[in-house]
C-alpha cells in the first residue's frame, strides 16, 4: 500500500468513536419515526450526506436533499440532518432556523459541537477531526478526514438501520434507482 494511503487509513482508524450506544439508538429511532428526512451539507461534506440520503432511500424511507428542486415543504414531524465540519456555513444556519420554526428535529455531524449550527440541533455528533479552518489534526488538506469519517459513520448507521427495520440487501437493491 502506498505510504500516503496507509497514513490516511491510520488517521481514520485513530478517530475516536463519536457515538455511544444510547445516542446511536436515539438517532436510529428519530430516523425511523420521522415522516420525511431532509439532508443538508455544502461541498464535500454535502457529497457525504447525499450518500447517506441515497442509502436511506434504499431502506424505503422518505428522503430529500435540501436544495434539490424535488424537495418538498417541511412539516413538524420531519427531520433535518446536517453534515458540516465547521458548523459555520451561513446557508446551513439559515436552513436550521427555518427548520426550527417549522418544528423539525435536527441532527448535526460536525467537528465543532459549539458551532452556530449546533445550537439548533437536539443531537450533535462530534467527530474528532479538523474542519477546513484548522490544520493541526490531519496530514490531509482541510476537512478531508472529517468527510471520510462521516461517510463511514453514515454507513455504520445504515447497517444498524437495516437490522432495526429488518431490511435485507436484496430489498435495498429493489429500491435502487433503475434509471441512473
Ligand atoms: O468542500 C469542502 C472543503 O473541500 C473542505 O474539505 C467542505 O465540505 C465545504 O466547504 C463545507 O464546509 P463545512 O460546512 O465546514 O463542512
Amino acid at each position: 500500500m502506498a505510504f500516503e494511503l496507509k497514513k490516511i487509513c491510520e488517521e481514520i482508524n485513530n478517530v475516536d468513536d463519536p457515538v455511544d450506544e444510547k445516542t446511536l439508538n436515539r438517532i436510529c429511532q428519530i430516523i425511523i419515526n420521522s415522516n420525511h428526512i431532509y439532508f443538508s451539507g455544502s461541498g464535500r461534506s454535502g457529497l457525504m450526506i447525499k450518500s447517506f440520503a441515497n442509502r436511506l432511500l434504499q431502506l424505503g424511507l422518505e428522503v430529500s436533499v435540501v436544495g434539490e428542486i424535488s424537495s418538498p415543504h417541511t412539516h413538524s414531524n420531519d427531520l433535518l440532518i446536517f453534515n458540516s465540519a465547521s458548523g459555520k456555513s451561513e446557508k446551513l444556519i439559515a436552513q436550521a432556523k427555518i427548520a426550527k420554526n417549522n418544528g423539525l428535529k435536527e441532527i448535526l455531524f460536525t467537528v465543532d459541537n459549539n458551532s452556530p449550527l449546533a445550537q439548533f440541533c437536539e443531537i450533535v455528533v462530534q467527530i474528532n477531526a479538523q474542519s477546513k479552518f484548522e490544520h493541526n489534526k490531519s496530514i490531509q488538506p482541510m476537512g478531508a478526514l472529517f468527510e471520510q469519517f462521516s461517510l463511514l459513520l453514515f454507513d455504520s448507521i445504515v447497517l444498524r438501520l437495516m437490522k432495526e427495520l429488518n431490511i435485507t440487501e436484496e430489498q435495498m437493491i429493489q429500491n435502487h434507482a433503475d434509471i441512473e
